[in-house]
């Protein structure tokens, strides 16, 4: 799971430029990722957005687990050193040195990679590094005399396999690194004394092509397994960045679900169901602290009319815009404006007073005036609206229903008194 994440994040992190992401860019992620699982091809390449995307992925994976391999390996070729000094006679010191300037070497810049941008340089560096460990132990033959050097050439096997297991993740970086240790060992036999003319030596280069037939098997056995594990920390890679992008588009799909049940549609304010639910929160809140709720009811005037006169496609575009300005009033964070019914709108008010929610309805009345939306069947000649403004400090034993029941009963006197104002 750990891994998961880490995957996902280093995959995620690494999206270049950053934007906003929306529903939209995290599904087309998914079917382009879809696409890269489906279309595997034989070389083990993604398209080059997700290939560069996914070998960052797998740099930080080397940093974060081969590095100790290698240092591990670096400490084992260092640690012959105690072996040279048995087999080494005269130059001794020099292989010693050697060794401790290529694993000084390797240590430090591997190190260094993993605390700068330059990461993807990690494993072609490592990869040259084991070669130049592999080419040290043959030049290391040609400085030793007698029978001894014949343990060495043995040295060989283990760089190979340490190869194997460091480079695993990377089938063209093991091939790379096996092909110039044999390749340098088998020149360095032509070129350098790899051998003396003795008894044992004769026996030795009578040997040589089975050695070097054996670890050429030994460099198509780890090449395939590479192959074989490239190819799975591949998909695993690609499966897991696809689980966070599931979830990232669950979350999305979530908070549109959320919002499409609390909001009105054709007015984008709260809807009726999110106020119901609302209401019971802030009636228990204010009867917990004894606070005052003020309810506002609100109607548009003479609606009917308006759609019988200017089309119901104005209707909506006159709703949109008083739902709008009604709701641009409610500025508390606890105000809420909702649209209750077809021309119907409420403001839910808690901890307001009575005075001051009959001075915000007015401000309503006024405000939907000054849109001065045309409406010749209105006494005003725009449209209006008329408000009842209730208010209550809730008791035990109330319910919510009878504040509303009151705001309504207020909301059809003021239209009994002839509209466009405010009774509370
Ligand atoms: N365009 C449009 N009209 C709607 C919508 N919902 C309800 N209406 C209309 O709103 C009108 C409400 O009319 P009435 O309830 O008679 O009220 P009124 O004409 O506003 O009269 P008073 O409220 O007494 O001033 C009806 O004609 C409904 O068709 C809507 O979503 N869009």
């Amino acid at each position: 799971m750990d891994n998961l994440c880490k995957g996902a994040r280093v995959l995620k992190n690494s999206q270049r430029p950053v934007k906003e992401r929306t529903l939209r860019s995290v599904e087309n992620e998914i079917n382009l990722l879809m696409q890269a699982l489906q279309a595997r091809t034989p070389g083990l390449r993604f398209s080059p957005r997700i290939e560069q995307d996914y070998l960052q992925h797998r740099d930080q994976h080397f940093l974060d687990v081969d590095r100790k391999i290698i240092i591990g390996g670096l400490i084992v070729y260092l640690l012959f050193s105690w072996s040279d000094f048995y087999l080494g006679g005269d130059n001794t010191l020099t292989i010693v040195a050697w060794r401790l300037v290529i694993a000084g070497l390797l240590f430090v810049i591997t190190q260094a990679l993993s605390r700068t941008r330059y990461t993807y340089l990690v494993v072609p560096v490592t990869a040259i590094g084991i070669s130049l460990i592999g080419a040290s132990v043959v030049y290391f033959i040609s400085l030793l005399d007698g029978i001894d050097r014949y343990a060495y050439h043995l040295g060989m096997i283990p760089i190979q396999v340490f190869a194997i297991v460091s480079m695993r993740l990377s089938y063209r970086a093991f091939l790379f690194t096996s092909v110039v240790m044999l390749f340098t060992y088998i020149i360095g036999g032509h070129w350098l004394d790899l051998t003396d003319r003795s008894e044992v030596g004769e026996i030795i280069l009578a040997l040589q092509p089975y050695f070097i037939a054996f670890w050429t098997v030994l460099i198509l056995l780890g090449g395939y397994l590479a192959y074989v594990m490239e190819s799975g920390f591949r998909s695993e890679t690609i499966k897991n960045r696809l689980l966070a992008l599931e979830a990232e588009r669950l979350s999305f799909l979530t908070q549109q679900l959320r919002q499409l049940s609390t909001t009105d549609g054709l007015t984008q304010i709260a809807n009726r169901r999110y106020f119901e639910q609302l209401i019971q929160t802030e009636w228990s809140r204010c009867q917990r602290h004894q606070q005052v709720l003020s309810l506002v009811m609100i109607d548009i005037d003479a609606f009917k009319e308006f759609n019988d006169t200017y089309g119901h496609q104005s209707g909506d575009d006159c709703l949109r815009r008083v739902a709008s300005t009604i709701d641009g009033l409610c500025r508390r964070s606890a105000d809420v404006c909702a649209r209750y019914g077809g021309e119907e709108f409420v403001m839910l008010l808690p901890a307001m007073t009575h005075d001051e929610a009959r001075a915000l309805a007015q401000q309503a009345c006024q405000q939907v005036a000054e849109l001065k939306i045309v409406h010749r069947g209105s006494h005003a000649g725009v449209v209006t609206i008329s408000a009842g403004v209730a208010s209550c400090i809730p008791q035990q034993g109330q319910h919510s229903d009878a504040l509303l029941k009151q705001a309504d009963e207020l909301l059809y006197r003021a239209k009994a008194a002839g509209r466009n104002r405010v009774e509370a």
